[in-house]
């Protein structure tokens, strides 16, 4: 029997898993999906099985994937379990699977347009109480609306690129005039990552119940934020510089099918939000994170206490009309949970770096240094009882 259809029971990408992703391929860039620690070249095995619709994935991203829209992405994962569960193609599938050690992975996908959130209420009410000690933590808006900025798809990067500190303007409330020179006080912010596939017409906003029809996929996203340049810059129009140098996304994109069993009703909204924002489809998602911090996990927040749904956000984001498209990526925001060993990010977790963190070999953190080495890891539980990992999601800070 082939070695697929004997995977360990606690594989994380096994056959309930199946993430897409894009790999260099002989002859090029292709979409790829993953099993266990090798990757189907299933644009190769879909032209060997004659299927027309296949040709989608001889691309060197998903977004042709992404247009063909929701039944077309059923109909891809009924057709990739269903062969590789069963055995009469078992020859050609082999031919097609090529161990991940030898491959170099891209970005899945060509990003369109990125938005990112702020939906962690317990992320907010720390953010809000550091940044602005003088205010109430949660702005008026927070339980209204899902808080959002757009951001700057064309610095987003597959796990596993170096990040370059980045260099601005820095000055804390004391100081008497910006200087400028690398970020003192870079930092981190475990987030999801929500693919967008389908495209609306401007002036047609997504119902929240046709939100997740537009929802492909999930990866981890890491929002690497320069704290000093934002502080002094982001008043009053939000974040710039202080995020936009780069962020970080998994190689793998985990569809929502593999994610099903994992989800969970939301903590509770109170007030009710506004009937463009309530149904059925405002869901939440049991997915455990971790934060490894040069070998050390310092944080491990978990999707599930969320305030507003990925539904939500997304039609929220188009609530005004404005249209989407493939390639869309929206972050959640940073996730945090109650606990002090569940904040994702560093500002939090050592609260403005005055409460530093021990790494294990016993070195004290508050912000990133260089050649620190940050990665994101997830999982859920998917049918059958298996584990659903997501892509890892890793950078190392360079000078
Ligand atoms: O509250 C602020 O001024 C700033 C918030 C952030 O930096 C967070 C942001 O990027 C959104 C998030 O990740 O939750
Ligand atoms: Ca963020
Ligand atoms: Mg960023």
């Amino acid at each position: 029997m082939s070695w697929w259809h004997d995977l360990p029971a606690d594989e994380a990408f096994g056959l309930e898993n199946l993430p897409y992703g894009v790999a260099d391929l002989p002859g090029g860039p292709r979409v790829v999906v993953r099993v266990a620690d090798h990757a189907l070249d299933i644009a190769g095995l879909a032209e060997r099985a004659g299927m027309e619709s296949g040709r989608v994935w001889d691309s060197p991203s998903l977004n042709a994937f992404l247009d063909q829209g929701p039944e077309a992405w059923a109909a891809a994962r009924a057709w990739l379990q269903e062969t590789l569960r069963g055995t009469e193609r078992d020859d050609c599938v082999a031919t097609h699977l090529h161990p991940l050690a030898d491959l170099t992975l891209r970005l899945p996908i060509d990003v369109a347009d990125y938005v990112d959130f702020y939906a962690s209420e317990h992320h907010a009410t720390n953010v809000g109480r550091i940044f602005r000690p003088d205010s109430e933590p949660l702005t008026p808006n927070w339980k209204h609306l899902p808080i959002g900025y757009h951001g700057r798809s064309g610095t987003i990067v597959v796990s596993g690129t170096d990040i370059a500190r980045p260099s601005g303007q820095r000055k804390a409330p004391a100081d008497p005039a910006p200087t400028f020179g690398p970020s003192r006080r870079l930092d981190i912010e475990c987030e999801l990552g929500f693919v967008v596939g389908g495209a609306s017409m401007i002036g047609e906003p997504v119902p929240l119940d046709h939100a997740w029809d537009h929802i492909f996929g999930v990866v981890l996203l890491n929002d690497w934020s320069a704290r000093d340049i934002q502080a002094w810059e982001y008043v009053p129009l939000g974040p710039f510089l202080g995020k936009s140098f780069a962020t970080s996304i998994s190689a793998w994109v985990v569809p929502m099918a593999a994610l099903a069993s994992a989800r969970v009703a939301l903590p509770g909204q109170d007030p009710v939000p506004l009937p463009y924002l309530r149904g059925d489809a405002a869901y939440g998602l049991e997915i455990a994170c971790e934060v490894d911090w040069n070998g050390t996990v310092v944080s491990r927040p978990n999707y599930r206490d969320m305030y507003w749904s990925p539904a939500q956000m997304l039609a929220h984001l188009s609530v005004n009309g404005a249209s989407i498209r493939s390639g869309d990526l929206f972050g959640s925001g940073t996730i945090s949970g109650p606990e002090k060993e569940s904040r994702g990010c560093f500002l939090e977790l050592t609260w403005s770096g005055q409460e530093p963190v021990t790494l294990a070999d016993g070195s004290p953190r508050t912000f990133l240094e260089d050649g620190d080495r940050i990665v994101l890891r997830a999982s859920a539980t998917g049918a059958n009882g298996s584990r659903i990992a997501l892509g890892e999601c890793a950078g190392t800070i360079r000078p």
